[in-house]
């Protein structure tokens, strides 16, 4: 039986937004950043690009609790990043570019079992969960390795396991495939894509976007274009002169 105070089910089924900005604003330094953006992300993938300086980092960040704003609201699946802090890496996933920003520990196990031990999880079964998600991924036996010792594109992967272990619903990847050689950037592609959880991304790798559901296109911290990639992509591209390889 329902309690009386307990909230009905809406009629409607909208999509909850998992990303909401309300007139949020930021200086950095000397430089105003975002002045009144406001933005709602509901799409399963969503990809922000645009030159650099635009925010596009600076609006991840916001997203993933990591700077506040100085006015506005930024919420998670309807929590407030400045009241739900502690709440956020629950629900959200970082991964950073330079993947030496990311790594903390000497192996690769106690990296990826770190997320898992913060959310409550006994040491043992940590390690065992671990070794499946590296057995699952590909890396079986990658437990004792040394995190220093891994090429680039081995500690992008450490990362992403890192980062998925401690179970978010929303990655937000901020050019994650920079630094990486053609195998390893498609290698990673393919895991993402298989991924069930939201992404928001950042990355010049505009055929990476081209199946995504919604691409944002920021310039000096406003939201230049919205849309499908592919009504985004050629504008953007118009809009610096490219037309394609070659040129
Ligand atoms: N720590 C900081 N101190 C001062 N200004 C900053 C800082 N970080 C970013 N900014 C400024 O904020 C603006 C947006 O930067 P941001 O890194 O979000 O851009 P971006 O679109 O991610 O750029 P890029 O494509 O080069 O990574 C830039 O003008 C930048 O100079």
């Amino acid at each position: 039986m329902r309690a009386e105070h307990e909230p009905t089910t809406p009629a409607t089924t909208e999509p909850k937004p998992h990303l909401r900005f309300d007139g949020v604003a930021l200086t950095r330094g000397e430089r105003r950043v975002f002045d009144g953006f406001s933005l709602t992300l509901t799409e399963p993938r969503i990809g922000l690009i645009g030159n650099n300086g635009s925010g596009k980092s600076t609006l991840l960040r916001l997203a993933g609790g990591l700077l506040m704003p100085d006015a506005g609201t930024v919420q998670v699946h309807g929590l407030d990043t400045r009241e739900h802090r502690r709440d956020l890496p629950r629900h959200i996933g970082f991964l950073f570019q330079n993947p030496d920003h990311q790594i903390l520990f000497p192996t690769v196990e106690e990296e990826i079992s770190f997320g898992m031990t913060e959310n409550g999880l006994p040491t043992k079964e940590a390690k065992r969960q671990a070794a499946a998600l590296l057995a699952e991924h590909g890396c079986a036996g990658w437990e004792g390795r040394a995190t220093h010792a891994l090429s680039e594109g081995q500690k992008q992967l450490v990362c992403l396991l890192a980062v998925l272990s401690g179970g978010p619903s929303i990655l937000l990847l901020d050019e994650p495939f920079s630094s990486l050689d053609l195998p390893t950037r498609l290698d990673l592609r393919r895991r993402l894509r298989a991924l069930p959880q939201r992404v928001v991304m950042v990355t010049h790798d505009f055929d990476l976007l081209r199946d995504f559901d919604r691409l944002i296109w920021l310039e000096a911290g406003r939201v230049r274009m919205d849309g499908a990639p592919d009504g985004v992509l050629p504008a953007y591209f118009d809009s610096v002169g490219y037309a394609g390889p070659g040129t």
